[in-house]
């Protein structure tokens, strides 16, 4: 890979020498009985070849075939580091193999070349020792690729010569430029380092871009919420308490929580727990409120406001454009005690009043469906898929939402424009050619105050304090992105210009 905008090519072109054999014939169920490949690199092998071929999402296919192929403890483990791990450095380790193989990786076989990455992670990023890392890949590439298992063996030993230290300088050295030396050594496309480092630069902290894109390189560790006021689930009492969100908390085995607790505690990203609560904290409820999330699939926020809701006397209807997603916000509530109104339906085509708030809403939630450049550390193959025409189209999306949002507020209300990306198109660029339509009748306000009074423990936050941006370098969070702006009283009301238009 030369650090170009589309990242690592996975476009076949010449053979490496030797076909290779597709995945139905293959049989992976097989591989418990073969001993000759581990059945954890038979199943990362898989994954990765589904990533590539069928665009599956390596963290929804990886635990079914984990269990498929009955792996547990460390083997699964292991299957998991293969997986993510390879996918997420593969930038980097593209640019070794054709160092290494002496040819650009368009040049070699996709599966052999999937074999190779899997190859060089585990040479260049585990304590797996070198003869099983060259041995175990040659093995699985005597089952997927056989005639090219001689070119697998030649190049992961010529990979092997060199450690990963020196490997991350040679790259660094032949690099054309600071964004092409940062793309190549921690693995993200050019064009995603130089939005994140715009996003940096926004609030003066670019120092910080090599820590931010080497967090994205990292597992997050698995997040959970209490919901509040549901029983005895509090933070402190199943875990250790979360750095920053109240009702948020980590566990030594987190998903064991979430069975015992039947839908009160959930997995949920901190910073997701941070923007769900910038809105119901903002200021206190007044018993009969009527809130809106209108993006709301797949319903982690939902969960978490229909809480709050609950407690304050609120009420809670939820949006959500796909059907299947809205099952799941169904399901995501189903632990709260309220009655919350699920629609199925466009959030841009939706009628206050129809939803039971002739005036208008008093809070509304969107959180809007963007490139998800916050969340690339959950999602190992993300960078690679997300093109720089995405943000374009999304933006367009963002702004009808958030005109619609802003169109179904009640005078006073208070509108949560959130993103899970930090990229300054969809959040600063979004929020401010909004404000910029709504003129006089939209008020900004000190978000920045209103999630460190949230905050069990002090916040750093660039930026002026009118938007929020947190990081995962920083705040151990998903770069989210949150905007509290109020509808002002002498507004115009919904039904004020429902009456105008008639
Ligand atoms: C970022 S996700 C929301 C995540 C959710 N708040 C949570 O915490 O689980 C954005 C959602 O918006 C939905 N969506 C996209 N376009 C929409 C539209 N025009 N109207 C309503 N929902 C839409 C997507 O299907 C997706 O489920």
């Amino acid at each position: 890979m030369s650090g170009n905008d589309g990242g690592p090519n996975r476009r076949a072109s010449r053979s490496s020498g030797g076909g290779s054999r597709g995945a139905a014939s293959r049989g992976w169920r097989d591989t418990r009985r073969d001993r000759s490949v581990s059945a954890a690199r038979a199943v990362a092998y898989d994954v990765l070849e589904a990533v590539r071929t069928s665009d599956s999402y390596a963290n929804l296919l990886l635990p079914a075939r984990i269990e498929r192929a009955g792996l547990e403890g460390a083997d699964a483990g292991l299957a998991t580091e293969l997986t993510y791990g390879t996918l997420r450095r593969l930038g980097t380790w593209d640019a070794v193999i054709a160092e290494a193989a002496g040819r650009p990786t368009d040049r070699i076989d996709p599966p052999v070349l999937d074999l190779l990455r899997l190859g060089t992670h585990q040479l260049l990023a585990t304590r797996v020792p070198t003869h099983a890392a060259v041995n175990e890949t040659v093995a699985l590439a005597h089952r997927v690729a056989p005639a090219a298992a001689g070119f697998v063996n030649a190049v992961l030993r010529q990979v092997s010569r060199t450690d990963a230290d020196e490997w991350v300088r040679r790259l660094a050295d032949a690099a054309r430029d600071d964004t092409d030396r940062l793309a190549v050594t921690r693995s993200h496309p050019a064009w995603i380092v130089r939005a994140l480092r715009a996003a940096l630069e926004h609030e003066g902290r670019v120092g910080e871009l090599d820590a931010l894109l080497e967090a994205d390189n990292v597992s997050p560790v698995v997040n959970l919420i209490a919901l509040p006021g549901l029983g005895d689930a509090e933070p402190a009492s199943l875990g250790a308490p979360d750095a920053y969100s109240p009702v948020g908390f980590t566990a030594e085995h987190p998903l064991a929580l979430v069975a015992a607790h039947e839908g009160r505690v959930r997995v949920q990203d901190e910073g997701s727990q941070l923007a769900a609560l910038a809105l119901s904290r903002a200021r206190p409820i007044e018993p009969g409120e009527r809130w809106l999330d209108l993006c709301a699939g797949p319903g982690g926020k939902t969960a978490l406001l229909a809480a709050e809701a609950l407690a304050g006397g609120a009420v809670l209807v939820a949006n959500e454009l796909v059907p299947a997603r809205a099952e799941l916000v169904r399901r995501a509530i189903a632990a709260v005690p309220l009655d919350v109104h699920v629609r199925v339906g466009d959030g841009t085509e939706l009628d206050p009043a129809e939803l039971g708030a002739p005036d208008g809403f008093d809070r509304i939630l969107l959180d809007a469906p963007c490139t998800g450049l916050g969340a690339l550390r959950r999602r190992p193959e993300a960078r690679w898929r997300k093109q720089p025409a995405d943000v374009a189209e999304l933006t367009a999306v963002q702004a009808r939402l958030v005109d619609a949002a802003f169109a179904a507020l009640a005078p006073g209300g208070i509108l949560a424009y959130v993103t899970c990306s930090p990229h300054t198109a969809e959040t600063h660029g979004t929020i401010a050619a909004a404000l910029k339509r709504w003129g006089e009748a939209a008020e900004q306000l000190d978000t920045a105050a209103v999630v460190r009074g949230i905050a069990a423990r002090p916040l750093d936050l660039g930026g002026d304090g009118r938007t929020v941006q947190l990081w995962p370098h920083r705040h151990g969070t998903d770069a989210m992105f949150i905007a509290l702006v109020r509808r002002r009283r002498g507004a115009e009301s919904v039904a004020e210009r429902a009456a105008a238009a008639r």
